[in-house]
């Protein structure tokens, strides 16, 4: 580990942007690997100085300018950090540093008994060791990080950060492949701290995307801290000075090539760059390009949040016709899971496009009369035929439901949008009967064509469109709703 070297610490006090930048880049182009608590220590410390209550007066100081930072401070921290893992782990006789389940089991009691006894689990800045070491309060990132953190700090160079999309755990052992979870996830859940990933019912579940996470390098697990950095001031102001240091850091991260195998960072970089363009670098659209290019590459596109990045991108710039696309890609990435209680957040995420921006959309241009409407084309219906379809097919074999009625009338306003001779254009054709009932198959469109055979016919699942298709499944909906407004 590189530790903190005389060469970061000349660099203090820390008055700037660049200087910042400077420490995060020793230390990742030293021979040694990155320090992980240095760099949270650091970052957390910047994001706190600006954005949280104590100091909130806007001060306008001379661009890319920070609150000094004191060596001392940062020193102070980091060595505290250091006599809190060292003082709980004797790691003395441990020489051949491979690490074990109980080594990381009270790793993480260390970090999860010095924790505040209770506070708001989802308020912003708690993703650093800095929120750590002077507040005593961790997200469930954060405590995931603070692990793998720990354990570094123990000198164990087997121990590396997982990610999926809505949660984190640490991987380890000779080859790598033993897992343990270190956090809690959600609401109201029991923790499974200590318990190795699981191989039930939970496997198919989103949260744990197939077996298909993001294990982690020393420099990805920077990359994550620098993703976790939260510029928010409040819900609508960003601090810009922290704002600017993660887009820096993301693209000094991103030359050095470790964001290749990290679709949500690149997502991440894509939405800083769509507020704030870098001259010189390439487009917003080409990064969430890149994350979609990355998770079909290295994760059997088994992952949602790329194709919410780039629908997202393309809703709030009025290119609709391309949102459906995407919102249809990532439906056909969420319809070989099985929903789970755990997945309340990719859940959220389907119904805000369902209901929320999608019904947005057929508003704003349902008063347009333009003969380009997206209402005149049989793609943008296909495609979400392909998006509706998707979290059927989902909901389908799971233990529980995903529809409701809520969920009809927005369905059956958007359809009921499209004329007749339009929707003529799309032939719902079956896929052929030797594709395997029971089972949730791979995903179909390897994401980069809609599933549209040769004339233009649109593919629905089988199991639809054989057993309780889409359509049953709407009017049986529709007619409760009618059943409930008669009532
Ligand atoms: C398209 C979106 C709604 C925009 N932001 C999104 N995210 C913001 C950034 N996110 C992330 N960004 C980098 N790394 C990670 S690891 C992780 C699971 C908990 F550890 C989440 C996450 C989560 C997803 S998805």
């Amino acid at each position: 580990m590189a530790g903190f070297t005389d060469r970061d610490k000349a660099l203090f006090p820390l008055k700037n942007i660049s200087s910042a930048v400077e420490i995060f880049k020793n230390q990742l182009e030293s021979s040694h690997e990155p320090d992980l608590a240095l760099l949270s220590i650091i970052g957390g410390a910047v994001e706190n100085s600006l954005t949280c209550r104590s100091n909130v007066t806007i001060q306008v100081v001379e661009p890319k300018a920070l609150p000094i930072l004191e060596l001392h401070t940062i020193e102070d921290l980091y060595n505290k950090f250091h006599a809190i893992m060292k003082g709980a782990i004797d790691v003395s006789k441990n020489e051949n540093k491979v690490c074990t389940r109980e080594t990381i089991k009270k790793v993480s009691d260390v970090v999860w008994n010095s924790l505040t006894r209770s506070y708001y689990k989802d308020r912003a800045h708690l993703q650093s060791l800095y929120s750590y070491l002077t507040g005593r309060k961790l997200d469930c990132f954060g405590v995931a990080f603070a692990v793998v953190a720990g354990c570094q700090a123990l000198g164990f160079s087997d121990v590396h950060l997982a990610l999926s999309e809505d949660h984190a755990w640490v991987v380890f052992g000779e080859t790598g492949t033993e897992t343990a979870e270190v956090t809690w996830h959600g609401k109201g859940n029991e923790d499974k701290r200590g318990q190795e990933i699981g191989k039930g019912v939970s496997a198919r579940s989103w949260l744990y995307v197939n077996n298909k996470p993001v294990i982690c390098t020393r420099a990805m697990e920077v990359a994550a801290l620098v993703s976790a950095i939260n510029p928010s001031l409040n819900a609508t102001l960003d601090a810009c000075e922290v704002a600017c240091l993660q887009q820096e850091l993301l693209w000094l991260l991103y030359d050095l090539g470790h964001l290749a195998k990290y679709p949500m960072a690149i997502g991440n970089l894509g939405d800083l760059e769509e507020i704030a363009p870098t001259p010189g670098r390439v487009p917003c659209s080409a990064l969430f390009q890149e994350a979609i290019l990355s998770a079909r590459t290295y994760y059997n596109n088994q992952h949602v949040y790329p194709y919410t990045y780039q629908g997202g991108y393309f809703y709030r710039n009025k290119m609709y016709k391309e949102a459906f696309e995407s919102w249809a890609n990532a439906s056909d990435v969420i319809r070989l899971y099985n929903y789970s209680r755990d997945d309340e957040e990719i859940y959220k995420e389907f119904l805000e496009i369902a209901n929320e921006l999608i019904p947005h959309i057929m508003k704003v241009i349902s008063s347009g009369f333009s003969a380009n409407s997206i209402l005149k084309k049989p793609e943008c219906f296909a495609n979400l035929l392909r998006f509706y379809d998707g979290i059927c097919q989902w909901e389908q074999g799971s233990a529980t439901p995903v529809l409701h009625i809520g969920w009809a009338k927005p369905l059956v306003n958007t359809i009921s949008k499209f004329d007749a001779d339009v929707r003529a254009q799309v032939n719902i054709v079956c896929e052929s009967e030797t594709s395997h009932l029971d089972e949730k198959k791979l995903p179909r469109s390897n994401g980069n064509t809609s599933c549209f055979n040769n004339n233009n016919n649109y593919c629905l699942s089988e199991e639809h469109a054989k057993s309780n298709n889409l359509i049953n499944k709407i009017e049986s909906k529709v007619t409760k709703e009618d059943e409930v407004t008669n009532l």
